[in-house]
């Protein structure tokens, strides 16, 4: 299971948490512009927009979970085990493969409208890179600072759906994700009014019962509600400091911790990394399990009309900070 969002202060902020009970080894890569982009069916592209995310690097080739582009928008591949459905290669349309989805469109597009262009024209294929990367069943949330989508891949095609909330967990389809929310439009910060009934003395002994029956599992379906309530009333100063930070509270609202979701074989899924990229400055911020110190990586540091992509491992040992070691 994950959880992406978006976020808006002076700059606009896009990521993700990735869970699961292992990982494929992932690492901030930063891909500059002259990077050859060879595709599957749609030829090579020798320049394109830079990006930087995390990806899977295979055969030097970075296969992106999340990423944002040097123009401000941003993509993330969710699991959708169950639902999507990809086809094969068809003649009269832009055949791309999942595993090529993320780098076809922040290539080239500078923001939403753009992307939904591409869409028109794609049909996503159920190529594998290869037989030991079988294609993962995933959908994807695309966004900028002014427009934020949901694309899934399923039977009945690609559908595309408009996403107010800015914010994509895993199953059900999207439209019943967001038709869920209808269930808890009585969830309020606000302190609640005694409607129950007029005859009962009842009255609000703590702090934050505007917000009871917010579901609090670890299920999808909550996520995306809990992720969904955080973040529509979500409250920050602008400086990055603060967007950041309340970035990662929005995100930590469905932080799963290992032991609560069993996997078999004695293993836990567990919030492997999160991250916060801020799409404006190009800075990718995350975070690991084991580590909780903040840590960036800011693509403009990079040369970006480079031809080899920059690789930075995830720094996993967490640093404590010991404020009285001089006595
Ligand atoms: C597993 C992750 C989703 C996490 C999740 O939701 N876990 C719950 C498990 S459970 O559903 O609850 O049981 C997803 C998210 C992004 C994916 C990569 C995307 C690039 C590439 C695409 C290729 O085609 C296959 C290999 C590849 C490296 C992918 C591996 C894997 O698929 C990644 C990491």
């Amino acid at each position: 299971m994950c959880t992406a969002a978006t976020y808006r202060t002076k700059d606009f902020y896009f990521g993700r948490t990735l869970d699961n009970d292992f990982s494929y080894g992932e690492e901030i890569v930063v891909m500059p512009r002259n990077f050859p982009l060879s595709f599957r069916y749609m030829g090579t592209q020798k320049k394109h927009y830079a990006m930087i995310g995390m990806a899977h690097v295979e055969a030097e080739c970075p296969l992106y979970y999340d990423a944002v582009n040097e123009k401000g928008l941003g993509m993330a591949g969710l699991n959708f085990v169950g639902n999507a459905s990809y086809r094969k290669a068809m003649p009269d349309r832009e055949n791309v493969a999942t595993y090529e989805f993320i780098p076809w469109i922040l290539g080239q597009c500078r923001d939403v409208e753009e992307a939904r262009a591409l869409l028109e024209k794609i049909n996503l294929t159920d190529d594998d890179f290869h037989e030991k990367l079988p294609a993962a069943r995933l959908h994807w949330m695309i966004a900028d600072r002014d427009h934020c989508i949901t694309v899934e891949s399923t039977k009945e095609g690609l559908q595309i759906y408009d996403n107010p909330v800015g914010v994509l967990t895993n199953n059900p389809p999207f439209d019943q994700q967001i038709f869920a929310l209808n269930h808890y439009m009585q969830l309020s910060p606000e302190e609640p009014q005694n409607h129950f009934s007029a005859q009962l003395p009842l009255y609000c002994y703590s702090r934050g019962m505007g917000a009871l029956g917010l579901p609090g599992d670890l299920s999808s379906q909550s996520r995306f509600v809990r992720a969904a309530f955080v973040r529509m009333n979500s409250r920050s100063g602008q400086s990055e400091g603060e967007s950041v930070s309340q970035f990662f509270h929005i995100l930590g609202s469905v932080d799963q911790q290992r032991g609560c979701c069993k996997a078999g074989d004695g293993r836990y899924e567990i919030t492997i990394y999160t991250s916060c990229c801020n799409a404006d400055k190009g800075i990718y911020y995350y975070t690991t399990y084991e580590n909780h110190q903040i840590t960036a990586v800011d693509m403009h540091r990079e040369n970006l009309e480079a031809h080899i992509p920059a690789r930075y491992p995830m720094l996993q040992e967490q640093r404590i900070y010991l404020q009285n070691s001089d006595c």
